[in-house]
């Protein structure tokens, strides 16, 4: 099922907590969802769930406006809450039984529903544990199984690594990515890497708005604008170094840091100056001992685009 989000807004008192968003994810998609504490991921996820309506703006699924067919779409949902209000006093079975039913999944579905989340999300060996009794990763393994229980279309998660170890997390991982071939998926994460494994494609947000949408790598392309290349000489000499200035694909050449020896240049957007620069310093007689282009991290970009 393909989400459409159409210009959505929504307002606390006088804060726009998400501001005129409009994108889409298709099926067999895995969005990640990123942004600073506060930016709106939650509040997002939360109107796309039918938990809280938008003060302006639609959300439909396959064309369908969710607010419009809430009951039958909301069926087609899994949703994994920020903060999943478990029943701390029922074991794990009976608790995804009681998920299963609040589906209205029929009642012969249920209890191989109930095995299958259990062996999906590992929860074998705790499965007649109290929830109250359960580690935080294994309740937030409970939460993912009830909000895959009854085989949503579309699955929105609220950070569903937080609380695991990594062991778990390359785990939560795999099944993500598995659920994520048939269904459509969007989760939010602060962990950077998680989502770069995760997903195909990134959306960041920040203070309400729309920053950034893309796969990893055109993010980086895009926050950049060029390339940069780390580059060192035989010769040691800030004239040589700045001498590269001068050619048409460079856009800025600074000392590199990080304990680095050499020099960062960096290209203009859209062109490729390791052919000019390699010309250049032959006809010189200067030696490179090195030309390495360096990929911006997604944390850099993350940072410049979430900044103050
Ligand atoms: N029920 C509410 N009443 C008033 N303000 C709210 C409410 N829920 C959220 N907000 C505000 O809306 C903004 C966006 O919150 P939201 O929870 O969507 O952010 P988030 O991106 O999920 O943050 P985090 O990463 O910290 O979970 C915040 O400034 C928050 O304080």
């Amino acid at each position: 099922m393909n989400i459409t989000i159409s210009n959505l807004t929504k307002e606390y008192g006088r804060q726009k907590a998400v501001d005129d968003i409009s994108f889409e994810v298709k099926t067999g998609e895995i969005l990640g969802f990123l942004g600073p504490n506060g930016a709106g991921k939650s509040t997002t996820m939360k109107i796309i769930t039918c938990f809280i309506s938008p003060t302006s703006g639609s959300v439909s699924l396959n064309g369908y406006n969710i607010f419009d067919h809430s009951r039958e779409l909301r069926s087609r949902i899994g949703y994994l809450p920020e903060h999943t209000s478990l029943y701390t006093d029922m074991s794990i079975v009976d608790y995804l039984r009681l998920s299963a039913r609040l589906q209205n999944m029929e009642e012969e579905a249920i209890m191989p529903a109930v095995r299958r989340m259990v062996d999906l999300c590992g929860l074998g060996p705790e499965r007649h544990k109290y929830i109250g009794e359960l580690s935080k990763g294994y309740r937030q393994r409970v939460g993912l199984a009830q909000a895959l229980i009854h085989d949503p279309d579309v699955l929105i998660l609220d950070e569903p690594t937080t609380g695991l170890d990594p062991n778990q997390i390359a785990e939560i991982r795999s099944l993500i990515k598995e659920i994520g071939k048939e269904k459509t998926v969007m989760l939010s994460s602060h962990i950077l890497k998680e989502v770069e494994a995760t997903c195909d494609r990134i959306l960041i947000i920040n203070r309400g708005r729309i920053v950034a949408d893309g796969s990893t790598g055109e993010l980086r392309q895009r926050a950049k604008g060029a390339k940069q290349l780390l580059v060192q000489f035989k010769e040691d000499g800030n004239e040589v170094a700045s001498s590269l200035t001068k050619l048409s694909s460079v856009s800025e050449v600074h000392p590199a840091e990080n304990g680095e020896s050499g020099w960062m240049v960096s290209t203009e957007p859209g062109m490729d100056s390791r052919e000019e620069i390699f010309r250049y310093c032959v006809q010189r007689g200067w030696i490179l001992t090195q030309m390495t282009p360096i990929e911006s991290s997604l944390e850099d970009i993350f940072r410049e685009l979430t900044e103050d």
